[in-house]
């Protein structure tokens, strides 16, 4: 049952059979319209823009402008307020979400600490199977998917279809690791009693997800949270909340429970929804994606409660090239683990450190590669880079080149903007003749920047690369087997590609050290971020 206050006659369904999709096209309209708040010029503009969308999609009924409480889509706020989705490759609104606030927050809390006690108590076979129902329905709508991260994120529809890819491989690989939440049996150090360890669900969970990887991110923490039992109230991206509705109603079909994921949609209201879901004490735990800042913020609240807090925040990756580096594929690499997602990947690369006696013919063969890029809309099929996600990106993108030129860098390829350009674009630029004193140095810049600083020592290297605050993700080139196991070792990252670009994989514990982050997603590690240990001792 809803609240008073709730739009009741908008909270929709979205499951229903495509017979009937023709029908729902007119449903966002109306309950954008229901607002009174705000113009309904601008709102039914909204709504025709969403509308357009579903048009191109092949089950039009994946997407709404609405958050997912209990069970049911809202589509309006109880403020009345909406907060607009942008696509970033021409600035035009593709939808209208309702923002929320804490009453809807509190709602989608006690939703999900209902269903805690049920939903724990079904057995591992039982989530494992939702969850791989939920796995089959994501690749059965990969084309949808797709284009909905493209529309919203930017990202081409070719890298787009490759996260939809990546965040269903979590529902599967923790459809499988639910099955194993093994606990230990302790040797007893006496013979009166025996001693084993079993693992728990945390309780409900609050989940905030970043832009970048709009599908991704959610399903790396739904996949591991609802394996071990737990619920979830999770809050995406203001930039990129259609992907988190397509992915809810996937859930809904596959067979989630009412109750066990909630969806908060807000912009306004993000620092006290994120204050709420830290302070509240029917939350367990905090998982998180997105800035050190505010990652740090997220700790800070969660402190008073004892919560259990998983961080993946942002990096600073360092990519060295050894003298003894097969160059080839030193440099596809750099392109993969440079400009993937135009560099807005929290494990691309921010600085590359190439020995001196190689660097001008590096920052050559990567130049030549990045020429051939073809930025523009991930809707083209030529496209191979899109936009950056927003005004505020371009900017840091342009400070930190204009900065690096302003100390002495050499551009060799990009820093010039289009003066016509539509959308959020900024060229892909490789530097060279990096230093120390540039704000790429030390700041990350989330963007299709390469910058390229020289050295001549292997310490002298890894000194410069450990040299930051972070530590997430970290690369390095070399045919030398003691050098690559000393620099594997003696690099501060959580996570190190030897001689590749590629290290994402459900499979592998991904996250960070220092102020990178803490905990580990992904993996069988993943799902330590949701449990806990009961030691049970028995006297016989
Ligand atoms: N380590 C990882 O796995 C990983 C993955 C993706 C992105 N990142 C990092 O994320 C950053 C870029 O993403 P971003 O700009 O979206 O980060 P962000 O921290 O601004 O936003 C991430 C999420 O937090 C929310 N948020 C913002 N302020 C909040 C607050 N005060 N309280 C609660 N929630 C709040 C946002 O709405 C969004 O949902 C980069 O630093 C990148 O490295 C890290
Ligand atoms: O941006 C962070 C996540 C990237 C990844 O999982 O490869």
């Amino acid at each position: 049952m809803l609240r008073p206050g709730f739009l009741t006659t908008t909270a929709v369904t979205l499951s229903r059979g495509r017979a009937s999709q023709a029908a729902l096209y007119g449903f966002p309209r109306a309950s954008l319209l229901a607002s009174s708040t705000q113009n309904p010029r601008l709102l039914s503009s909204a709504a025709n823009s969403l509308t357009k969308l579903q048009a191109q999609l092949d089950d039009p009924t994946l997407i709404a402008s609405a958050g997912f409480i209990d069970n049911e889509f809202i589509t309006a706020s109880t403020s009345g307020k909406h907060f607009a989705v942008y696509d970033p490759a021409n600035g035009t609104e593709i939808a209208r979400f309702p923002d929320m606030g804490i009453e809807e927050t509190e709602k989608a809390i006690q939703a999900a600490k209902q269903a805690f006690p049920s939903w724990s108590k079904t057995t591992a076979k039982e989530r494992s199977t939702i969850l791989r129902n939920w796995y089959n329905l994501i690749l059965e709508n990969e084309q949808d998917l797709a284009k909905i991260i493209t529309w919203e994120n930017g990202k081409p529809l070719a890298d787009a279809l490759g996260e939809v890819r990546y965040g269903a491989s979590f529902f599967e690989w923790f459809s499988e690791e639910a099955k194993r939440l093994y606990g230990e049996v302790i040797p007893s150090p006496n013979r009166q009693q025996r001693m084993v360890a079993i693992r728990q669900p945390l309780g409900v969970v609050g989940i905030i997800t970043p832009w970048n990887f709009p599908n991704a991110m959610i399903t790396r923490k739904l996949g591991a949270a609802l394996a071990v039992g737990c619920t979830v109230v999770a809050k995406p991206a203001s930039e990129t909340p259609l992907s988190a509705v397509a992915l809810y109603e996937l859930g809904k079909r596959a067979g989630v429970p009412k109750g066990v994921i909630g969806l908060v949609t807000t912009h306004h209201n993000t620092k006290a929804i994120g204050k709420l879901l830290c302070e509240s004490q029917d939350i367990s735990g905090i998982s998180f994606t997105g800035s050190t800042n505010v990652g740090k913020l997220l700790l800070k609240q969660s402190a008073d409660t004892v919560k259990k807090v998983s961080l993946e925040l942002g990096g600073n990756a360092a990519f060295i090239v050894f003298e003894d580096a097969d160059l080839d594929k030193a440099v596809d690499a750099a392109v993969l683990a440079k400009f993937r997602s135009s560099g807005q990947t929290c494990i691309c690369v921010n600085r590359f450190y190439v020995h001196s006696s190689i660097k001008d013919v590096f920052g050559e063969r990567l130049r030549e590669k990045v020429e051939k890029f073809r930025v523009g809309s991930g809707m083209d099929a030529n496209t191979t880079h899109g936009p950056l996600i927003n005004k505020a990106s371009v900017e840091k993108v342009r400070l930190h080149v204009h900065d690096a030129l302003d100390h002495g860098a050499k551009l060799l390829i990009g820093g010039k903007e289009s003066e016509n350009a539509h959308g959020y674009f900024y060229p892909p630029t490789v530097l060279s003749d990096m230093t120390n004193n540039m704000r790429i140095a030390t700041e990350e810049t989330f963007g299709p920047v390469a910058g390229i600083f020289s050295f001549d020592t292997e310490e002298e290297v890894l000194e410069l690369a450990n040299n930051t605050r972070f530590g997430l993700a970290g690369y390095f080139f070399s045919k030398d087997v003691s050098r690559c196991w000393r620099v594997a070792e003696n690099l501060q990252v959580g996570m190190v590609g030897v001689n590749t670009g590629a290290i994402s994989s459900e499979v592998a514990p991904f996250g960070g050290v220092k102020e990178s982050g803490i905990g580990r997603e992904g993996a069988r590690q993943g799902l330590d971020e949701y449990t806990q240990y009961k030691y049970i001792n028995m006297a016989i």
